[in-house]
């Protein structure tokens, strides 16, 4: 397969959504929400990160919905998106940009392309070509574990009953310079609620964002977020391959949303989430998503924060 290039995965986001001026290409159904996190500090041992001091870090949040259509309904089986960006002390950042899916749906670019122009409507019919789909499921196998995830699991009814995986494995540096291989995901303490088939066809396309407001009117939202410590063998460059289960967990934090609202003109609208802004102390590895999504972001957020 030929390489793609970010410009052309950007491209054909458009092509199949359609250009939304200052909007962003993926994920622009979005509402943005702010907290703080409280890291635990026995995960200082791992890495050296001002998140695990144990002093409060404010957090400025947006939960999403996949896919460059801002009029997609809250039903789609599609994944949800939780973007958050840590404002350190000095002025330092890290960002953690994750989906409620515990794997992804492409290992390589390339599938990610591919995927994007096989679900594109037919001008004829102005739906995705199931025969296009097909073809493509059949020819990307590293597509299918994320795709029967969606399937076999309805969206949740809000997003503070979802918990939010970062997917990719991510280097933990200490001190003394030790790497620990780690992933990380956002459990939330209100509890993981998904629609019933029943709710999924009869619910309004708009309840994500009213819900998340509302729920923080009524008290603050809390994750907790959970590293799991890889072992020698494990994935590390692979985001389609979940871990063993029996790998252990350690709680790293606490998430807290205060305060949701519409994504226009708040805090996190022209914040472009590339998961490669790190705080020293965390470090990516060499996998292929990862290291493309930071082209591919800046693309994107280039067009939509010069008004394209
Ligand atoms: C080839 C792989 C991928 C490509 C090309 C891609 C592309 C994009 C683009 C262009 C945006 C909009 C950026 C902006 O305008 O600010 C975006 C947003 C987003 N992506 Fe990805 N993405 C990829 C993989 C992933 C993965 C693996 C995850 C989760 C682990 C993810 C989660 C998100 C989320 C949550 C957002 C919304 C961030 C926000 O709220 O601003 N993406 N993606």
């Amino acid at each position: 397969d030929a390489p793609v290039s970010a410009s052309q995965v950007v491209q054909a986001l458009e092509d199949t959504f359609g250009v939304h001026p200052g909007q962003r290409r993926n994920h622009v159904k979005g509402t943005c929400a702010l907290g703080e996190f409280i890291g635990n500090p026995e995960i200082a041992r791992y890495s050296r990160s001002a998140l695990f001091t144990g002093k409060p870090v404010p957090v400025v949040a947006r939960f999403s919905v996949a896919g460059g259509n801002p009029n997609a309904p809250d039903t789609a089986k599609s994944a949800r998106g939780m973007a958050l960006e840590f404002q350190l002390p000095q002025g330092h950042l890290q960002h953690m940009t994750m989906i409620n899916t515990p794997v992804f749906g492409a290992a390589s670019p390339k599938t990610f392309f591919d995927l994007t122009v096989a679900t594109r409507p037919d001008p004829k019919t102005g739906k995705p070509d199931p025969e296009k789909i097909k073809a493509f499921k059949a020819s990307h196998p590293d597509n299918s574990e994320q795709a029967k995830f969606l399937e076999t699991h309805n969206p949740p009814m809000s997003y503070a009953n979802s918990a939010y995986f970062g997917i990719h494995t991510f280097k933990f540096i200490s001190q003394d310079n030790k790497t620990t291989l780690v992933r990380w995901q956002f459990v939330p303490q209100d509890g993981e609620k998904r629609l019933s088939d029943e709710e999924l066809k009869s619910a309004a396309p708009n309840f994500l964002e009213p819900a998340l407001i509302r729920r923080t009117q009524r008290g603050p939202v809390r994750w907790d977020m959970v590293v799991t410590i890889g072992e020698p063998g494990d994935s590390e460059d692979n985001p389609t391959l979940a871990w063993p289960q029996e790998r252990r967990q350690i709680k790293a934090g606490v998430l807290t949303i205060s305060a949701a609202m519409s994504q226009k003109g708040a805090k996190c609208e022209p914040i472009n989430y590339d998961p490669l802004v790190m705080s020293d102390g965390i470090a990516p590895t060499n996998d292929p998503i990862l290291l493309f999504r930071s082209p591919s972001y800046a693309v994107s957020a280039g067009k939509r924060l010069s008004g394209q």
